[in-house]
């Protein structure tokens, strides 16, 4: 593949952003929350996860390495394109940043949302932001810069290698006489039952996908280890009403679990987030560790992609591919495991939004 990027002119960072001191942390939540029915009660306990932090999320800090990351990926490949970036719910928006493009004289742009799977929160959601965003530019969608959103990667070798190497570190960590019969808990934020069976073209995406990942990490750690751990699809961060079905099991009720079962260990991996932001260093770190020593569980957490070089030429890899597609050349697309590179453009009907039909960009 050449380093041809045209159609496009830039490249955009598409995030979920988080308050970055005490006073940010109310109307950070007002801005994630609004019109979704989270009871107040949650919301005062997820405040109190940032105040732990001192009101400041990781996630700006990761972003803004993330995107010098990608710049010097670029250029060391030769690729001179503007990186910008913007997010849903805090400064900088992505309101903002493409009117920034539109007034920088970008036209279309190739956009790598830090969320790597299906479902209507990590992926139609940020479409139908990036659509929000295109709106208000002065003249509207049609002044705006085209953003086609890039595939997702949950199963690029450049997001699933640093996870093997990740799970092969944790383990390490452990104790070890232990260390042999520890199981693998693959952990990814929960969502509503609902919305994982919406998720991706023929429904269930969000769980299929990581399934997928979840057995190909094992298989490659067996690989390289000569054991076969045993594994599963765990989740964190459980919100919303108690009355409606989130997927489960919750991280601490697995460990609670494994613990009564006998199993001697456990190392978390958090495959279902792309940096070390506020759900892997309270849910994970904090409250899941919590529970592991009170077990008495040996538990090790596995890093996630973060700024891994394998990762940041991942999104060169993706951007290089759509551009190749986009301008009518045969691309290989790169994917491990048993399912196939997703697709370019996401189907009418894939993740739809539970309250209401609201536009979307970068779909079919
Ligand atoms: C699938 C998914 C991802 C992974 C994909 C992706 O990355 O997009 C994700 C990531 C994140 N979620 C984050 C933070 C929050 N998520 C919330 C609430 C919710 N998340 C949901 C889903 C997801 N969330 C859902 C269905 C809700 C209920 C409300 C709604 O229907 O939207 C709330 C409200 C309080 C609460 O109820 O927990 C907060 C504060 C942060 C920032 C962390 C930081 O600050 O470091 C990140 C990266
Ligand atoms: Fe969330």
């Amino acid at each position: 593949m050449t380093a041809d990027v045209s159609p496009y002119d830039a490249l955009l960072l598409v995030s979920f952003g988080g308050p970055e001191k005490p006073e940010d942390v109310v109307p950070f939540l007002e801005n994630v929350t609004r019109g979704r029915g989270i009871p107040r009660e949650r919301l005062e306990e997820v405040g109190e996860h940032y105040f732990l932090f001192g009101g400041r999320s990781p996630i700006n800090d990761q972003n803004r390495e993330f995107l010098a990351a990608l710049r010097e990926d670029l250029a060391g490949a030769g690729i001179d394109l503007p990186v910008y970036w913007g997010n849903r719910n805090w400064d900088p928006y992505l309101t903002d940043t493409v009117r920034q493009m539109a007034a920088d004289g970008v036209r279309r742009a190739a956009c790598f949302v830090t969320s790597a799977y299906s479902s209507y929160s990590s992926c139609r959601q940020y479409r139908e932001n990036l659509f929000a965003a295109a709106d208000a530019v002065d003249g509207g969608v049609e002044n705006a810069p085209v953003l086609d959103k890039l595939r997702h990667y949950f199963n690029h070798p450049g997001f699933v290698e640093p996870a093997v190497d990740a799970t092969l570190a944790a383990l390490a960590e452990l104790p070890d006489d232990v260390r042999d019969g520890a199981h693998l808990a693959f952990v990814t934020h929960s969502i509503p039952i609902s919305m994982a069976e919406g998720s991706g073209p023929e429904g269930d995406g969000y769980v299929t996908q990581h399934e997928s990942i979840a057995r190909e990490v094992t298989e490659r750690v067996r690989q390289e280890t000569g054991r076969r751990h045993r594994q599963a699809l765990v989740y964190c961060s459980r919100s919303g009403a108690p009355h409606i079905p989130w997927l489960e099991p919750d991280v601490n009720d697995h460990l609670e679990q494994l613990h009564a079962d006998g199993v001697p260990a456990v190392v978390m991996v958090p495959i279902g987030f792309v940096s070390d932001h506020m759900e892997v260093v309270y849910d994970l770190d904090t409250e899941a560790m919590a529970t592991a020593e009170k077990l008495g569980l040996p538990a090790a957490r596995a890093a996630t992609a973060g700024v891994d070089p394998r990762f940041v030429a991942a999104v060169r890899d993706l951007l290089l591919e759509r551009a190749a597609v986009e301008r009518g050349e045969d691309v290989a697309r790169a994917a491990v495991g048993d399912l196939p590179a997703c697709w370019d453009r996401c189907a009418v009907g894939c993740c739809p939004n539970p309250r209401a039909d609201r536009p979307a960009l970068a779909g079919a």
